[in-house]
């Protein structure tokens, strides 16, 4: 019988954490024997890649925007996370469609009739088998981006932007609690990796 391929995804406001435990995570699942991969969004692909320069970098209207995040996710989605996932391997990917309800709808108040539709159009009905959501405070997100890189134009927006960014991500673990994993991004990393760890175990191996 063939292996069973998982869809996982990290979410959480800039500077949250994810970056910090993806590695590990999909470390932590070659050790288990299972094949991983490590893909982000926007991005993964050539194309989608090209697509995040652009959305992270060039002013855009909020529809272009929202257009681009998902133009750039069926590339992703077709090139990449489908193959994979149909070979039986484990995507574990930075960022996927809660990022753009929390962001452009969230964050920038778009429609969330809009972003049903693209979503309903772009992913039917693929989602994410686990989600983690890095969760932490606006202000306390903003001094480890700080101490970290340049701000692109996302890291730009102020902190009430971040705020609802994160009661927009809070909301939809609410609406799932079955596929999120809320992690409180307050906790030592060291504590952030055992979570993870055990968690492991309840996603199917
Ligand atoms: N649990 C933690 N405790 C203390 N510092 C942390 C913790 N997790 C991450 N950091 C630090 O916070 C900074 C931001 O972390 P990271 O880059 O992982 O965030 P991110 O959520 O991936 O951000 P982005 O989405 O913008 O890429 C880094 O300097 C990292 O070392
Ligand atoms: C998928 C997706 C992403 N974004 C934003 C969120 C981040 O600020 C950037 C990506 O940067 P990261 O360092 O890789 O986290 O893109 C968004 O607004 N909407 C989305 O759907």
């Amino acid at each position: 019988m063939s292996p069973i391929g998982r869809f996982v995804t990290f979410e959480g406001i800039d500077g949250a954490g994810k970056s910090t435990h993806i590695d590990w995570y999909v470390d932590r699942l070659r050790a288990r024997g299972i094949d991983a991969i490590r893909s982000r969004e926007p991005g993964g692909t050539p194309l989608a890649e090209r697509l995040r320069e652009l959305l992270l970098n060039e002013p855009m209207s909020m529809d272009t925007e929202l257009m681009l995040m998902f133009a750039a996710r069926r590339d992703h989605l077709e090139r990449l996370v489908r193959p994979a996932l149909a070979a039986g391997r484990w995507v574990v990917c930075d960022r996927f469609t809660d990022s753009t309800w929390a962001y452009q709808g969230g964050g920038r108040g778009g429609s969330a009739e809009r972003i049903a539709w693209l979503e309903q159009w772009v992913h039917g009905d693929l989602q994410p088998d686990r989600t983690y959501l890095f969760d932490l405070p606006a202000e306390l997100a903003a001094e480890r981006r700080a101490s970290a890189r340049t701000a692109d134009r996302f890291e730009r927006e102020d902190e009430a932007f971040f705020r609802r960014v994160r009661e927009a991500y809070r909301q939809r673990a609410g609406q799932s609690p079955g596929r999120f994993l809320v992690v409180d991004g307050r906790r030592t990393i060291e504590d952030i990796q055992k979570l993870l760890e055990n968690d492991i175990a309840s996603i199917g191996i």
